[in-house]
């Protein structure tokens, strides 16, 4: 579909409460089906975030700021005529998820953070973070996103995927192999950790709840998950045992499990 210029590949699978499904960097929508049949009575709306999946990877950077992409995800809500839905974020996602959440607060009824972050409090920290991400978004341009994938899928963030039977190891390469460079490379620039405002001061204005998902092998997110919680209104952590980041590849029974009791509990305060 069309959204503010740019062609957005949205799959809606309807069946009941609105669930929107925002996969991490380098990721498409295509990663969330190990975990669907787990989650029950869900109209899901699986995006391809802006530079990933099928959909489109526009020349300017400028164009994927996180203020311009949560633009993007209401004019998609709009489109499917949908008011209100629950978030789901993984990393990347959680992080577009969590900014939605600030600037469009009566359109989210629930939000799950797996493995996210609201960026980073202090600008000294954004700027260099900023200057690594854009030097690794000229390292994909330069080298392919063969290189790329190589090198992304072996940083330590993703050690404990190596205990993954070879064929699902395959599967994910095989996803992130179908990004196209100057997608990828235009993401880190406009919506990286150090490009996007710092969210950390929005956290006691969102009045919704939320959970926040992080893996026991995942100590750096799951520290981030337990300051969220501190500054948050309405949450709750959940520390998924013998898992490291990306929960839902490797603990997707449990985190099923754990996402549909939170989604399917009343959680509104008398
Ligand atoms: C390496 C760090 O940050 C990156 C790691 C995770 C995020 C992500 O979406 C990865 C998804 C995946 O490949 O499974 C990514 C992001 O939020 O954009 C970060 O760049 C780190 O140590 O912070």
């Amino acid at each position: 579909m069309k959204i503010r210029g740019i062609h957005y590949h949205v799959d809606v699978y309807s069946e009941g409460e609105p669930l929107v499904l925002l996969h991490g960097f380098t990721g498409s929508s295509h990663n969330w089906k190990s975990v669907m049949n787990d989650l029950r009575n869900c109209t899901f709306i699986l995006i391809d975030i802006i530079g990933h999946g099928n959909t489109e990877s526009p020349e300017a950077p400028s164009r994927y700021r996180m203020e311009e992409v949560v633009k993007d995800l209401a004019s998609i809500l709009d489109e499917i005529k949908i008011e209100k839905a629950n978030f789901l974020g993984y990393s990347m996602g959680g992080r577009l998820a969590l900014a939605f959440a600030a600037t469009f607060p009566n359109r989210v009824n629930k939000l799950i953070l797996e493995s996210s972050s609201p960026g980073l409090k202090f600008v000294e920290e954004r700027e260099k973070r900023k200057h690594e991400d854009e030097k690794l978004a000229g390292e994909i341009v330069r080298d392919g996103i063969v290189k790329f994938v190589e090198r992304w899928e072996n940083i330590p963030l993703f050690a404990t995927q190596k205990r993954l039977p070879i064929q699902q190891r395959n599967s994910i390469r095989q996803q992130r192999l179908q990004n196209s460079n100057l997608g990828l490379a235009n993401s880190l620039i406009g919506m990286g950790t150090g490009a996007q405002v710092s969210l950390w001061e929005e956290l006691p204005n969102i009045k919704i709840p939320v959970l926040l998902l992080c893996g026991e092998l995942d100590k750096k997110f799951c520290d981030i998950a337990k300051n969220m919680d501190e500054h948050l209104s309405i949450s709750v952590v959940k520390q998924i045992n013998d898992a490291g980041h990306a929960i839902h590849v490797e603990q997707p029974r449990i985190f099923g499990k754990i996402v549909n009791e939170f989604l399917n509990t009343d959680l509104s305060v008398n």
